[in-house]
């Protein structure tokens, strides 16, 4: 059976005005899980992972906390005019298991759960876990697509080169995916950049890795639209994978994570930027670091969850 067919419409979400959202089972958006469709177009994976954090830990409840956020999204995306569980099959995954205590073996689970997944042409929105795990999504995809776009949302660069010594932190996936080949040197930019950097080096280096950055200040001066502008010149004319930290968000619009900085984006300017990827080749895609300990009335989780949802209806637009 294509799920996608017209016989067989997608099986979308439990209907809210028949089932009341809060009643379990969890699902993302209360969608089916992958077991319950024959194939998905976009597969939801939850990674709780968080052993590459280098300040408060707890981002390994992401996946269940922004899941749990997501039960109030309806069918319909008016800003973007796409009912993005109709145009295509969504389903959850769930989690899968990860070692806490072996990164290495870590990545390794994340790499081969993610290749499986893409197997039958899924794509994947991973949900975290901290921002380690971009670098095993970035293996699986390089393989297949050669060195990859990265639209990376963050406060930080994550472009270091160790913590303690060690080389696979949620500092420093990008810096690895740029050594090893993974990523489009000319393609890369990362959004929403502020804060404190060990040093003035930290940008040169940066640079010379791939990327270019937007400022989380540019929103100030230049607004969403030209924002947009320069993101689609830069990500135009190949795969796009896109990475969102939720601390991209200022600590008002996300609380729920581990390493917050202040002068962050609104969660209207993300939600705006993430529509102006319609179009574009977006082939895989994250939201990290949401840690529910320090989140207060789910602002976090639902932040996160229209990130979701958003990068959904992108999908759906360019299928
Ligand atoms: N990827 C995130 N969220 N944070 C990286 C911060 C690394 C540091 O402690 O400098
Ligand atoms: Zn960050
Ligand atoms: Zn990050």
């Amino acid at each position: 059976m294509n799920p996608s067919s017209p016989e067989h419409p997608p099986i979308g979400p439990v209907d809210a005005t028949k089932v009341p959202r809060y009643a379990e089972p969890t699902t993302f958006a209360r969608l089916p899980r992958l077991d319950e469709v024959s194939r998905a177009d976009v597969t939801i994976l939850g990674v709780p992972f968080d052993s590459g954090v280098s300040y408060r830990p707890g981002a390994r409840f992401g996946p269940g906390h922004i899941r749990a956020a997501s039960k109030l999204l309806r069918p319909y995306n008016p800003a973007l005019e796409v009912s993005p569980f109709a145009r295509q099959q969504v389903a959850d995954f769930g989690d899968i298991g990860v070692n806490p205590f072996d990164i290495t073996e870590a990545l390794t689970t994340v790499h081969d759960a993610v290749t499986d997944l893409r197997a039958d042409g899924s794509s994947v929105l991973t949900l975290g876990g901290d921002h380690t795990i971009a670098l095993p999504i970035l293996r699986s995809l390089a393989r297949d697509h050669g060195p990859i776009a990265v639209l990376h949302f963050d406060a930080h660069l994550d472009t270091w080169d160790t913590y303690f010594g060690a080389p696979y932190t949620h500092g420093t996936p990008f810096r690895r995916a740029s050594e090893e080949g993974l990523i489009d040197l000319e393609r890369s930019q990362h959004i929403g950049i502020r804060g404190p950097l060990y040093s003035e080096q930290d940008l040169e280096d940066d640079r010379v890795l791939g990327f270019q950055v937007i400022r989380s200040d540019d929103y100030e001066v230049d607004g969403v639209a030209s924002i947009v502008e320069r993101m689609r010149r830069r990500l135009d004319g190949g795969p796009v994978y896109v990475s969102v930290d939720i601390d991209v968000l200022d600590p008002a619009h996300a609380p729920g994570t581990g390493t917050p900085e202040a002068g962050g984006m609104t969660s209207r300017e993300l939600l705006n930027t993430l529509r102006g990827l319609v179009g574009l080749n977006v082939v895989g895609a994250d939201i990290v670091e949401v840690a529910p300990a320090y989140d207060h009335a789910e602002i976090t989780g639902i932040a996160a969850a229209h990130v979701a949802y958003e990068l959904l209806s992108v999908l759906a637009l360019n299928r």
